[in-house]
């Protein structure tokens, strides 16, 4: 029997008059990886904000809604029952890790101050585990990236420190939302890579949200195609590449043929 993780049922999102989330279910394996693609607008980034609980101002869940995490309704909980797990269990990381850096820190020192908060380490033991972790992250030279500041750094490596924040709570999930589409091609097939060998080496779950097919494929096994609030296709990354039923999907992956639709079918890095 699946071990599942997270249970997403009924999900419908509404912001003001209009449903901008439809009736979205899907479920996850623990260790396992859900990529949601879909255009611009089409719910993919309000799907996963409620599963952190943190739905912008105006938007609301409908009432049906069932968000089940590890066997507890989060959707009935209040906002202080929810803190144990947004950050901890269940992290994220999103576009422009720059914006969620204090740009006035030395990222290590950020980086050891949620060690100290989260895994209750004292001083130097956060400070050990935080060059560790950084070293973890596929960092070259950890001890000098821990000293800098956040303009100090590439945008893959402030992701790569983002990603080191996210894990440094040993969550049993993360959902990395559209989390390298401003990077350049190869970096961003460097960070899918490494959330992909995060994922086998401490068993990790994966959401992996982009609108861009190629990305999805890299790393995960399963997928959710989303159109104007609404899963219009699902199923094995494999198999949707192979035989897409529905139009847009199969329009989604037509755009893709000038990069090496073959690629991309066999599950390869679409590097260009
Ligand atoms: N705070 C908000 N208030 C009102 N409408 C919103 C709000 N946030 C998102 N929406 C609307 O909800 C719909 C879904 O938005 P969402 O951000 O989930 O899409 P997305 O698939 O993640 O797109 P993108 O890839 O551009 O981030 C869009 O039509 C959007 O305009």
């Amino acid at each position: 029997m699946p071990d599942t993780l997270l249970s997403v049922r009924d999900l419908s999102v509404s912001a003001g008059d209009a449903q901008v989330v439809r009736e979205v279910s899907f479920e996850l394996e623990r260790g396992g990886t859900l990529g949601i693609v879909g255009e611009s607008g089409s719910g993919k980034s309000l799907t996963c904000r409620s599963i952190l609980g943190i739905l912008p101002p105006g938007c609301e869940l409908g009432t049906s809604a069932a968000i089940t995490f590890d066997g507890v309704e989060l959707h009935t909980l209040d906002y202080e029952s929810w803190l144990p797990y947004r950050g901890n269990r269940i992290s994220a990381v999103f576009q422009d890790p720059g914006s969620y850096l204090n740009p006035s820190i030395a990222v290590g020192r950020q980086l050891t101050e949620v060690l100290r908060v989260k895994s209750r380490l004292t001083r130097r033991d956060a400070r050990e585990r935080a060059v560790d972790l950084l070293t973890q992250m596929g960092l070259r030279d950890p001890a000098r990236v821990f000293k800098q500041y956040p303009f100090e750094l590439s945008g893959g490596m402030l992701q790569r420190v983002l990603i080191a924040i996210a894990i440094s709570g040993e969550p049993d999930l993360l959902i990395a939302d559209e989390a390298t589409t401003a990077l350049d091609v190869t970096v961003q097939a460097e960070v899918l890579d490494l959330l992909a060998e995060l994922r086998e080496r401490i068993g990790l779950a994966l959401v992996l949200v982009s609108h861009d097919l190629a990305v999805i494929s890299q790393v995960c096994d399963n997928v959710v195609v989303m159109r104007a609030g609404e899963i219009v296709e699902r199923g094995t990354t494999a198999d949707v590449l192979r035989q897409p039923r529905h139009e847009y999907t199969k329009a989604l992956i037509e755009s893709h043929s000038r990069y090496g639709i073959e690629k991309l079918r066999a599950g390869e890095a679409v590097r260009v």
